[in-house]
């Protein structure tokens, strides 16, 4: 097989939004289907870096999360990394052995998607350095999580099937969104298995011209629901704690995201958000609040 020629590269793996998460029924698998909308958050990221080299595939964790994360097989990165071995080698090529480096900088099992955020990072540099595997890396990539396709797209997208089928949006409008977390992690399995109803009405259509602001967004997202969120904050009672301080602090519409137990609050601009943030932080210095200014990223 012919080395794939790699450059040591760092990527981005921005917080995934559940803005609405309705579960409209199970496979006989087990798996639920859902219909999601969804968003991402580039202020609120980890950071993946990757070196060519070495015997075998290495990761080293760092960053305030680091101590909830797998360092050894367990991690998805290294998963990922298999994984995209196998499809670079169906097309003849072999990915070197890689020196992984992890920032983990987002909450841990916290319905933000950080795990799946990782893996997309990773695929995504893999799929830069060879193109011809890129398609069979992103069809495939359900089977790594079932969030991890929706990060591969990275941007506003309405999700359906497990999370297979991604449709991505016109850009939304900036959305001022701030991402809090009660330091209670969930697990998500824990939270599909107490859904009291698998069968629940479909997601209401998208308005055909998009949002015009995010006031626009509340008004829609009214209408909509995350049906995790009960079961949730059965399993984690912090969650509605979470999402009564984010409306109090002024936020047009709060909700759990995915499984939670992290809550966005969406404001109606960058200087509520930042008041809010500010009012929640002392009030609550033991919950980790995302920060718009939180650009010190270690690199590898
Ligand atoms: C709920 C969501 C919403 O975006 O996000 P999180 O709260 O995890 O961030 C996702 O569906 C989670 O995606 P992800 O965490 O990648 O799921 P996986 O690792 O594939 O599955 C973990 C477990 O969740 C359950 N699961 C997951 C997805 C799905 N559509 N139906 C399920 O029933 C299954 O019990 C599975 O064993
Ligand atoms: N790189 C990683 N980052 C976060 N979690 C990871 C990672 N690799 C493996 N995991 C495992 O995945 C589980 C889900 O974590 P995460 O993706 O953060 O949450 P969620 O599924 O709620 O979005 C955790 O329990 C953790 O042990």
């Amino acid at each position: 097989m012919k080395p794939l020629a790699l450059p040591a590269a760092a990527g981005d793996a921005p917080a995934k939004v559940n803005l609405a998460l309705h579960v409209v029924g199970q496979r006989t698998d087990g798996y639920h289907r859902l219909e999601s909308l969804v968003t991402f958050v580039a202020e609120a990221r980890d950071r993946v870096s990757v070196t060519p080299g070495g015997d075998d595939d290495t990761i080293v964790v760092e960053g305030p999360f680091a101590a909830s994360v797998p360092d050894g097989a367990d991690n998805i990165l290294l998963q990922a990394a298999r994984f995209a071995r196998a499809r670079v080698a169906a097309f003849g090529l072999a990915l070197p052995p890689l020196a992984i480096h992890l920032d983990k900088r987002l909450p841990v099992a916290a319905g933000i998607g950080g795990g799946s955020a990782d893996a997309a990072a990773l695929l995504r540099i893999i799929s830069n350095a060879c193109p011809v595997a890129s398609a069979e890396i992103a069809a495939d990539a359900v089977t790594l999580g079932a969030d991890v396709p929706m990060c591969l797209t990275g941007r506003p997208a309405l999700v359906s099937g497990i999370g297979e089928h991604v449709e991505a949006l016109a850009p939304l409008p900036d959305l001022p969104i701030l991402l809090v977390n009660p330091g209670v992690a969930v697990a998500t399995p824990a939270v599909f298995r107490a859904l009291a109803s698998r069968d629940n009405a479909k997601l209401p259509l998208l308005p055909p011209d998009g949002f015009r602001d995010a006031v626009a967004l509340a008004a829609w997202l009214g209408q909509t629901r995350n049906d995790l969120a009960a079961p949730a904050t059965t399993i984690a009672p912090a969650i509605a704690e979470v999402t009564d301080a984010l409306r109090a602090a002024g936020a047009l519409f709060a909700r759990v995201s995915g499984s939670g137990a992290t809550v966005f609050g969406l404001f109606a601009d960058r200087p509520s958000l930042h008041r809010a943030r500010l009012g929640l932080k002392a009030a609550y210095p033991s919950w980790w609040v995302s920060d718009p200014a939180d650009t010190e990223l270690t690199t590898a």
